[in-house]
């Protein structure tokens, strides 16, 4: 790597395992911790923070066992401005190949005097002694200003320079509170890092949280301050609204190298597996349209975004699904969807439909978007094999009303268009199915012999279609009709015209006359 590209690097800095962890309900046990861990190493994250070993056993154990297994990365333990605190995360981290002290000390008026409850030069004395300790200790030694962007910069000046005398060698700012804005976060970075005695001896770190969902804005804004470490957490779990996701701030610092121009040593292919690893391992379910690994994130619904990616994914995609690890975009047939998405979605399922019956495979799969939240592949087969299936029908459903009463009458109302001409019949039967299929045989004046009726749900869930089953026998014949709509009657009275009509086919002239009578 060339010294400029060097100078451009950012460090990624990973604290799922610390702060991810102080999500409410995200606690994770070792085995979870050290398959986050592995995820992380092999991704190619440059520090993990596995935790804050004084707190308890269990974290202390956490943090040996991570600092044992990580190949890679430097792993890091988190500790106050406490000499037990310091002593404890060097105990954890002298197993890792590269060992990490993080210690912190709140720096802001309203910490100091409600939390502390120091003053400035106590907390200055507290650093110079507390760094120092942690440097005598470890080579690595990173100081965080507890709540630096609500601390005067005069003051922050004076702690930061007092910490890289101290040894420090990684200076981090964080935005505790969730508070900075980008632009003052930038500046703030800038004078601390061109105005401090001994700046250029440290790495200047961010470490934003998403109180007003400007974490990841933030951490990019101090890159361009001249941050070159960023803390961040996968999925962006975290403290209260949880800290900047390291997968946002790697795939912008990727995709908008024309105006950030830094690179980070990220595998962005591992992004995804290490989302769903972090998500199962801390039962944190991931936001459907989160960015970058969100279910929604390569996901098209609506007709028009869904031409443009058949033509040029660029059209409406930034980065491949590929690039984070995704396998492939998903064109979801909907509501909003058109022609082209559900031409490529036949194509997709096999089939091959001529103008007529592809145009009205259209209006009916529009019809059952309409109807239904989720329209699922097997759905599309049903209606499509039901629209192939029917096409030549002399007979026709129109329109059906069914009355249906406990112990009492079942009666359906029944419009049907044979050969083109429509007509009304009411018939009752023992139940609203038995009360269809007679006000069919009614219409049509044929007493064929119900074989067999069945219905089976195409999908899960109450909005599924029903998919029916008819099969019918005159004179020695013997066919059989399929149906599928989301309303179980329906599906069961074109099903049974489904089987009529084929009925009426295989019977050819002899069906034609019966009809007429
Ligand atoms: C911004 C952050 O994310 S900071 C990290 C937050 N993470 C955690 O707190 C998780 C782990 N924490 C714990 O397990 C416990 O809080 C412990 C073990 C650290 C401390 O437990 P306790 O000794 O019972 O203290 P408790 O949690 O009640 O209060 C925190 C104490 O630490 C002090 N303190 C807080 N930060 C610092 C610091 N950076 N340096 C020195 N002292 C500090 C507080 O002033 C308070 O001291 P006090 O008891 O004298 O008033
Ligand atoms: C301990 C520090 C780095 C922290 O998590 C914060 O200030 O948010
Ligand atoms: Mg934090």
């Amino acid at each position: 790597m060339s010294a400029e590209s060097n100078k451009d690097r950012v460090f990624i800095f990973d604290t799922t395992l610390r702060d991810g962890e102080q999500s409410p309900g995200a606690t994770m046990t070792l085995e979870e911790k050290l398959q986050v861990a592995e995820a992380l190493d092999e991704m190619g994250v440059d520090i993990i923070e596995a935790g804050f070993p004084i707190a308890s056993n269990g974290d202390f154990e956490a943090v040996v066992a991570v600092a044992k297994q990580v190949k890679r990365a430097t792993v890091t333990g988190l500790a106050r401005a406490i000499t037990a605190d310091i002593d404890r995360a060097a105990e954890a981290v002298r197993h890792a190949k590269k060992g990490r002290i993080h210690t912190f000390v709140s720096t802001s008026p309203i910490h100091l005097a409600h939390q502390m409850k120091k003053t400035e030069d106590e907390v200055i004395e507290i650093i110079a002694r507390t760094v120092a300790q942690a440097r005598n200790l470890i080579d690595d030694v990173e100081w965080s200003a507890m709540d630096a962007t609500r601390t005067p910069l005069e003051f922050l000046k004076r702690c930061v320079e007092t910490a890289i005398k101290a040894g420090a060698t990684t200076i981090n700012l964080p935005d505790t509170v969730g508070y900075a804005v980008p632009d003052e976060h930038e500046a703030m970075f800038r004078t601390i890092i061109t105005s401090v005695p001994g700046a250029d001896k440290a790495i200047f770190s961010a470490h934003c949280h998403n109180d007003l969902g400007l974490a990841v804005a933030n951490s990019l804004a101090a890159v361009r301050g001249g941050a070159r470490q960023v803390e961040c957490t996968i999925n962006g779990l975290g403290e209260r609204a949880g800290n900047a996701a390291l997968e946002e701030v790697v795939m912008a610092l990727r995709t908008r190298a024309d105006i950030l121009p830094y690179h980070t040593e990220i595998e962005t292919t591992h992004l995804a597996r290490a989302s769903k690893i972090v998500s199962a391992a801390a039962n944190f379910p991931v936001q459907y349209n989160k960015a970058i690994v969100g279910k929604n994130a390569f996901a098209h619904e609506s007709g028009i975004h869904q031409d443009g990616m058949l033509k040029n994914a660029e059209t409406y995609e930034i980065m491949t699904p590929a690039s984070v690890g995704i396998k492939e975009t998903t064109l979801v047939m909907g509501k909003h969807s058109g022609r082209a998405a559900f031409k490529d979605k036949l194509k997709e399922l096999g089939y091959e439909l001529g103008d007529n019956a592809f145009q009205e495979a259209f209006v009916r799969f529009k019809d059952l978007a309409d109807r239904k939240k989720h329209v699922y592949d097997a759905d599309i087969v049903a209606l499509v094999d039901d629209e192939v299936g029917s096409v030549g029908d002399r007979i026709k459903l129109v329109d059906m009303e069914v009355v249906s009463k406990t112990g009492g009458v079942h009666k359906a109302n029944m419009t049907l268009s044979i050969d083109g001409e429509e007509s009304s019949v009411s018939y009752e039967g023992t139940g609203s199915v038995d009360a269809i299929f007679n006000a069919i045989k009614q219409a049509v004046g044929q007493q064929p012999h119900l074989v067999l009726y069945a219905v089976d749900g195409v999908t899960g869930g109450t909005d599924a279609q029903a998919s029916a089953h008819v099969r019918l026998e005159l004179n020695g014949r013997i066919v059989s009709g399929n149906a599928a709509e989301p309303d179980t009657l329906v599906a069961s009275a074109r099903a049974y015209l489904n089987a009529y009509n084929r009925l009426l086919i295989e019977r050819g002239a002899a069906a034609q006359g019966a009809m007429a009578g």
